[in-house]
């Protein structure tokens, strides 16, 4: 019988010294599923994944994680900047004990799917620009073929056409290979876009989630008109209003 993984999180509380930070937090993220957190500023967000990532020690409550494998891509693209694009995305390959050459060929391929040149290979990070980084953190993330990925605002410096491609490649690689993903973002469309679930953390007095929303409608199926409608339902439900204190007009 095939294992179940999934990534349960029970109970969750955790302070820096002596400030709260986040309080009794549950969920559950399963097979092909993704979750996104969203809230305001400094309500936690960063700290829950990191958690849950593994980047931070829990204290209190339980984290289970049962998915194979898992990888990581974050809002700057965290390049070695002495390693040039292919090296960098090679690494994780490396760390896994694939033979160099082979490691190559798969960064090649994933590097040209997320719409790199063949010249760029051989470019240092220094020598990129943020759009194209921000592709080679995801090449480097995918390559190693995650079952769950952890995203921290991935999208967050990109323009609205790079953001829209590298979001349809990721929806069809959740199809495709049943990634899972955690990941934050502060931007509404695009958690309505991406996710089964959204997660509302409001940050007072100790981050806490007030609400989760859940999308039933297959994503490839969420056009924009779709998208901008539950934007706007969303943004009218009195849970978010009072977690980002919008102001009604
Ligand atoms: N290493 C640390 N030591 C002490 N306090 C920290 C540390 N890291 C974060 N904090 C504090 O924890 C709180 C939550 O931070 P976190 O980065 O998790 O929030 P966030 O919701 O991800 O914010 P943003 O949306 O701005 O990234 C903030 O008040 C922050 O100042």
């Amino acid at each position: 019988m095939e294992k179940l993984e999934q990534l349960l999180v029970e109970d969750v509380s955790f302070s820096f010294g002596f400030k709260e930070i986040l309080k009794n937090i549950n969920f559950e993220l399963k097979k092909a599923q993704v979750i996104s957190i969203v809230g305001p500023s400094g309500g936690g967000k960063t700290t829950l994944l990191h958690l849950c990532a593994k980047l931070l020690t829990l204290e209190d409550g339980r984290i289970k994680n049962s998915f194979k494998s898992s990888s990581f891509a974050f809002q700057e693209a965290r390049l070695l900047p002495w390693k040039n694009v292919l090296d960098n995305i090679c690494l994780g390959l490396l760390a896994k004990n694939v033979k160099k050459s082979k490691a190559q060929v798969l960064a090649k391929q994933i590097a040209i799917k997320f719409g790199l040149q063949e010249d760029d290979l051989y470019k240092f990070p220094k020598d990129l620009s943020g759009g194209m980084k921000q592709r080679v953190s995801f090449a480097r993330a995918l390559v190693v073929k995650p079952s769950l990925l952890f995203l921290d605002e991935p999208f967050s410096a990109l323009d609205i056409g790079l953001k829209k491609e590298l979001q349809n490649l990721l929806i069809e690689i959740i199809e495709k290979e049943k990634l899972s993903i955690l990941f934050i973002t502060h931007d509404l469309m695009e958690a309505i876009k991406l996710s089964d679930e959204i997660l509302v953390l409001k940050a007072e007095p100790v981050g806490h989630i007030v609400k989760k929303f859940k999308f039933d409608k297959a994503r490839d199926k969420r056009d924009d008109s779709f998208v901008y409608e539950q934007t706007a339902k969303l943004l009218s439900d009195e849970y978010i209003i009072n977690t980002f204190e919008l102001e009604l007009k």
